[in-house]
C-alpha cells in the first residue's frame, strides 16, 4: 500500500485529484469505479473544475458506481443515483448511458445478475474508495466473504446512525443496499482510498496494520498490488 498523510484536506484532495488528471490524460477511455458518501464529494468538485479548465474530458469514461440503497423512492436525493447526477455526471461531458449504478428499485436476483455480468465485461482501471468507520467498503459490512460479488446486504446499525445525518432520521435510513461484492472491487486495476476525519482512524488503523480478516473488509486491501491511501492527519493518527 502507498500510503499518503496530508496535513490540510485541500492539499489531500489536490493530490487524489492530480492522479485522476494524469490518468485522463494517459487514456481518455478508461473505465471508473465510483464511490458515494461524503468523503469523494471535494474530489468531484475538483475533478468538474479541471473539467471546465478544460484539463480533462469524461467523454470517453465508463463509470461503475459501488452501491446503492434499497427502498427509496427514485426521487429521493440520498439515492446514489441521484447523488452521481447532483454531484458530477450534471456537471461534466459525460455520456449517461456509459454511468452505471446497481438497480436497488428492479427484482433483487435481476440486478446483482446484471451487475455481476457488467463487471466481468468491463474491468475497472481504478476504483474509488471511501472506507466506513466500521471498515465497510462499497456497502460491503463485517463479515462479507472475500469472495463475495454483487449482492444484496443488511446494512449495520452503525452504518445506519453514521449515514442518518443526511436523513430526517434513524428510521429513514434503508435497512438493505445492493453492493459491488468484494472479489469484484478487488479486480480494479488500481485502487484509491480516501479517508479524512477521526471517525474513520480506527478503521483506517485496522485496514492498513491490522490482521486481514472478514471482519474488516477493507483489511483485505492489504493484498492488492496497487492501492493508494489518502489520509489527513485526523484519519492517519494511529499509525504514528
Ligand atoms: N456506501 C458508502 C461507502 O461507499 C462510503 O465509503 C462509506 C463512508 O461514507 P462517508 O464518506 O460519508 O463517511 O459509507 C457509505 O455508506
Amino acid at each position: 500500500m502507498n500510503i499518503q498523510v496530508f496535513q490540510s484536506k485541500e492539499a489531500l484532495y489536490d493530490a487524489v485529484a492530480k492522479v485522476y488528471i494524469d490518468r485522463l490524460n494517459q487514456n481518455p477511455n478508461l473505465t471508473l469505479g465510483l464511490a458515494t458518501g461524503t468523503t469523494p464529494i471535494p474530489l468531484y468538485k475538483k475533478l468538474i473544475k479541471a473539467y471546465q479548465e478544460k484539463l480533462i474530458s469524461f467523454k470517453g469514461v465508463k463509470t461503475f458506481n459501488l452501491d446503492e440503497y434499497i427502498g427509496l423512492d427514485e426521487s429521493h436525493p440520498e439515492t446514489y443515483f441521484n447523488f452521481m447526477r447532483r454531484e458530477l455526471f450534471n456537471h461534466v461531458d459525460i455520456d449517461l448511458n456509459q454511468t452505471h449504478i446497481p438497480n436497488g428499485r428492479i427484482d433483487f436476483n435481476e440486478a446483482m445478475k446484471d451487475y455481476q455480468l457488467l463487471l466481468q465485461e468491463n474491468p475497472i482501471d481504478i476504483q474509488l474508495l471511501g472506507i466506513g468507520s466500521n471498515g465497510h467498503i462499497g456497502f460491503n459490512e463485517p463479515n462479507t466473504p472475500f469472495d463475495s460479488k454483487t449482492h444484496i446486504i443488511e446494512l449495520a446499525l452503525k452504518t445506519r446512525i453514521d449515514n442518518s445525518r443526511l436523513f430526517n432520521s434513524l428510521d429513514e435510513v434503508p435497512t438493505h443496499a445492493i453492493t459491488m461484492g468484494i472479489s469484484e472491487i478487488l479486480e480494479a486495476k488500481e485502487i484509491i482510498v480516501i479517508a479524512t476525519g477521526k471517525n474513520k482512524s480506527d478503521a483506517v488503523y485496522e485496514m492498513i496494520k491490522g490482521p486481514v480478516t472478514e471482519s474488516l473488509p477493507a483489511s483485505i486491501l492489504q493484498r492488492h498490488k496497487n492501492v493508494m491511501v489518502f489520509l489527513d492527519t485526523d484519519a492517519a493518527h494511529k499509525l504514528t
